[in-house]
């Protein structure tokens, strides 16, 4: 059976529990006993409030519009205790819910963050990953603690995991809520791509996925990540995530953490005076030249214009392999470059 078609079950039956309110666990179970989990392990909602002490607020380490989440130490065959994240969505979270599971139970690749199991009982939708001790890449980002290779590092890290997600499974998936609050990294500062709630899976695998329409209305909050043809009609292709890639390249050059520096225009400011003063005159030219130039066509207003994911991943690459580890003075591009789209 294709892990596909188990995402599939597994999401039916979620879908019976979701729209009951008062899930009947015992009847998905007789109905899909096994496959389930295998894929994924089911926690009882004992353990996990164990695990947590009873959700307490000292444990909280995120959050967002459909959850909270916690860190939690679960005792593993009674064994050894091992940190989890433990998401537990609110009450307008169970699509989010059932979205994350379907996805993440499809996904093995080291770019996405992986999923141990989850509960789902009665009202309670809770989601159990691997905990990644680094947090999320925003709060790396202002304080000027990452190098610059670093930071083109984690921007190739998760340049490939979008790349596995639009190409590499059965269906294209695209991310749609890449932010810089959506890419966990973990011990070794490695970048995973985290919160597919809000994911759209594309038609079976094409070399060009077609667009799709999506009605908006649960995406809410994202303004100024969002590319402008979805904005104007509601078109989903890979090309959102692309554009939200760009914004990232950009927040990763200024060390900031929040989209101020860019209007519906343009930047606010020439790159110049934004880039963070921590890694100004310590990247080398020729990396600088090519991570700007993917950066800026990531961001071109046609999404035709923008490249794949794949390119943007080899530019990358090519970027890095321009480091040195000899410090030179940037070059700039010019400010009408960096304004076109
Ligand atoms: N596996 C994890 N390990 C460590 N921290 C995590 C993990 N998952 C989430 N977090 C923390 O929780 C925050 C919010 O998580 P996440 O991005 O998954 O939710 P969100 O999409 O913002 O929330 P929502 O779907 O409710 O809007 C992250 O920015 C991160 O700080």
């Amino acid at each position: 059976m294709q892990v596909s078609q188990i995402g599939t079950m597994f999401l039916n039956c979620l879908g019976m529990c979701c729209s009951k309110l008062t899930t009947n666990t015992n009847s998905s179970r007789r109905q899909f006993p096994t496959v389930i989990e295998e894929l994924c392990h089911r926690f009882s909602l004992t353990d996990l409030r164990k695990s947590t002490d009873n959700f307490d607020e000292n444990r909280v380490i995120g959050g967002g519009l459909f959850s909270k989440v916690y860190k939690g130490n679960l005792q593993h065959n009674g064994v050894s205790d091992y940190v989890v994240a433990i998401k537990r969505f609110n009450e307008h979270g169970c699509e989010a819910f059932k979205k994350e599971i379907e996805v993440l139970c499809q996904l093995r690749h080291p770019r996405c963050v992986y999923l141990i199991g989850f509960c789902d009982h009665q009202n309670e939708k809770i989601l159990v990953y691997e905990y990644m001790s680094n947090g999320s890449l925003d709060k790396h980002l202002p304080g000027g603690k990452l190098s610059w290779k670093k930071r083109v590092e984690i921007c190739i890290g998760v340049a490939r995991g979008l790349h596995y997600l639009h190409t590499g499974a059965k269906r294209s998936i695209f991310h749609c809520i890449l932010r810089a609050s959506t890419i966990l990294l973990d011990d070794s500062m490695e970048p995973k791509l985290a919160a597919f709630g809000l994911s759209v899976q594309g038609p079976r695998f094409n070399p060009k996925p077609q667009p799709k329409q999506i009605n908006g209305d649960h995406i809410i909050g994202l303004v100024g990540y969002m590319p402008v043809e979805y904005v104007m009609d509601g078109t989903v292709t890979d090309k959102w995530d692309v554009f939200s890639f760009g914004l990232i390249l950009l927040l990763v050059v200024c060390g900031m953490n929040y989209l101020g520096i860019v209007t519906e225009r343009g930047f606010l400011k020439p790159i110049e005076e934004m880039i963070d003063p921590n890694i100004k005159g310590k990247i080398a030219p020729e990396c600088w030249e090519v991570f700007v130039g993917i950066m800026v066509r990531c961001l071109e207003y046609e999404q035709n214009e923008r490249p794949a994911i794949g390119e943007a991943e080899v530019e990358l690459e090519h970027a890095l392999s321009a480091w040195k580890g000899v410090f030179f003075r940037c070059s700039i591009p010019s400010r009408g470059a960096l304004l076109e789209g």
